[in-house]
């Protein structure tokens, strides 16, 4: 088979004929394609999504019937239905004229199957922006090609690659109303690039689109734009890769210690990473005992293997000290524990988040007490990190976070269920931010100064790093790794603390 024949057989083994408008109920490899789409009100996120469905007839008949119905005197100039309308499954939505949720929605073509969250433009909602790209593989940002970039657009962009996203497609929407005016859209894209590769975003698709006329949607747009060559919005999406949610090992937060008699005790939760299988040896973290699994159950079997997803019961090959919170995980790719970890935050209340405050934070099934002390704030006209002591509702922050007890984490680029988390206000109860975890801080014990020599006390792990760090630097018969002068040693505490 030729590359590009293999290319298109994964490609057909990825089409799953989804009913429109059901969860999917899609076998595990078939990889649905995960979008969110973001834009400011009226920019007609719900006119292209209704597009999408329309057009690759994830709209069943009575839907279609009464879109018809509903859209009869509020047709526009071109005498087309409210595509919108498809959306508007809630009543308070309808009733405002505004998206107030995360929906998803469910389309495929016969090449791949689609789940889109259509998030809503208005400011006060970047929480549920949050929410919906936290699961996106790609981001769809519609901008209104008579208007522009706004500072909406990159505060969406800067959602959306916190939360991982490494794939963007800009969709110059309302192209009909300029004209087709083809140096508006290069004008664009061209902003929208230069702020992509500020997020340090190269996956960039831009494309003129009319989602009420259904131009470059699904059908191209040829007829009223001869001048752009590129793909339409579905071929991009058929072409997008999914995130694996497998980049590290094995992970098993612990949901529960299951003893239904003398004889039998096994540690319940969902794999949020990797597989496992019997034989495999794992850690339990904090305690760092090391065990074995002997067997795998979930709720009807005993199963040969298992995968990030699957619901399981694990049972081990001794007697170890389990409980609620802990993490079982692969012991050659382990997570990081420690006290103290650097992370990226939204700010999601109107308190905002408070230097030095005491907050719980949750991720997964672990709850633990977390001192948080904001570092930075994203301007977003800028896009630059500005010192920050506080930070307010709806501000992308960098923080540092120091726990009591030893915290289990990977950063959120290997693993989005393990490196996410939220932190709770304990006077009030209330979720005040949703966050990822960048990397764990060195919990520096002291550096200080012999004769010439600086002598760093660092735990283990770090130590390697820094050995890393002198070897690679050096040639390894000069690498003295245990000896570093005043300036690197700074520049290498420095570089941590970033
Ligand atoms: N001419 C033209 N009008 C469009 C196009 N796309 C959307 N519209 C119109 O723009 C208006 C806003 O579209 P919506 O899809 O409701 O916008 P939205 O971004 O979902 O708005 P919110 O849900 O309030 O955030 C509607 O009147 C649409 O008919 C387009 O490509 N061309």
């Amino acid at each position: 088979m030729t590359a590009p024949a293999l290319a298109n057989a994964a490609l057909d083994e990825t089409a799953v004929a989804l009913p429109s408008q059901e969860p999917a109920r899609v076998a595990r490899d078939s990889r649905p394609l995960r979008l969110i789409t973001c834009g400011s009100v009226d920019d007609g996120k719900s006119t292209l999504i209704g597009r999408l469905l329309w057009d690759t007839k994830a709209v069943k008949e009575d839907q279609a019937a009464s879109l018809q119905r509903d859209s009869k005197g509020k047709q526009n100039d071109l005498g087309l239905p409210d595509f919108a309308l498809l959306l508007d499954g809630l009543q308070a939505e309808r009733e405002q004229g505004i998206t107030i949720d995360v929906a998803y929605r469910y389309f495929s073509t016969d090449k791949r199957s689609f789940i889109v969250a259509d998030t809503p433009g208005h400011e006060q909602y970047t929480r549920n922006m949050a929410t919906g790209a936290s699961t996106a593989d790609l981001a769809v940002l519609l901008v209104d090609a008579r208007v522009g970039l706004l500072e909406q657009t990159r505060r969406h962009a800067t959602i959306a690659t916190l939360m991982g996203i490494k794939q963007f497609v800009l969709a110059v929407n309302k192209i009909d109303l300029t004209d087709y005016d083809r140096s508006r859209f290069e004008q664009i894209s061209h902003e929208f690039k230069e702020l992509a590769l500020s997020l340090g975003v190269r996956q960039v698709t831009a494309i003129p689109v009319s989602a009420l006329k259904g131009e470059n949607v699904v059908y191209d747009g040829r007829a009223s734009m001869p001048w752009y060559e590129g793909p339409t919005l579905i071929e991009v999406l058929e072409l997008a890769t999914t995130r694996s949610a497998q980049t590290v090992g094995f992970r098993l937060p612990v949901q529960r210690v299951s003893r239904p008699g003398e004889s039998f005790r096994g540690y319940q939760g969902t794999v949020a990473g990797g597989s496992v299988k019997p034989g495999d040896s794992v850690v339990i973290l904090p305690s760092g005992m090391v065990a074995n699994v002997t067997k795998i159950v979930t709720f009807d079997l005993v199963r040969n293997a298992a995968v990030a997803g699957d619901a399981i019961t694990l049972v081990l090959d001794r007697q170890v000290d389990v409980s609620r919170g802990d993490m079982i995980a692969a012991i050659d790719s382990q997570p990081m524990t420690g006290l103290a970890f650097d992370a990226q935050l939204v700010a999601l209340q109107a308190e905002g988040i408070q230097p030095g405050k005491r907050y719980w934070l949750k991720s997964g099934s672990r709850r633990q007490r977390v001192q948080v002390q904001p570092i930075s704030q994203l301007d977003l006209k800028s896009g630059k990190w500005n010192h920050a002591d506080e930070l307010p509702m709806n501000a992308i922050g960098k923080v540092h976070l120091a726990f009591d007890e030893q915290a289990i984490f990977d950063a959120y680029e290997q693993n989005r269920t393990t490196g996410a988390f939220i932190l709770i206000d304990p006077d009030t109860n209330n979720t005040v931010a949703g966050g990822m975890i960048t990397a764990k801080r060195a919990a520096i014990g002291g550096i200080h100064t012999e004769d010439s020599r600086v002598i760093l006390s660092l735990p283990a792990d770090l130590a390697d790093q820094l050995m890393a760090t002198e070897i690679f630097a050096n040639r390894r018969e000069d690498a003295e790794v245990r000896r570093v002068t005043a300036a690197k040693a700074i520049e290498i505490v420095d570089a941590i603390d970033e």
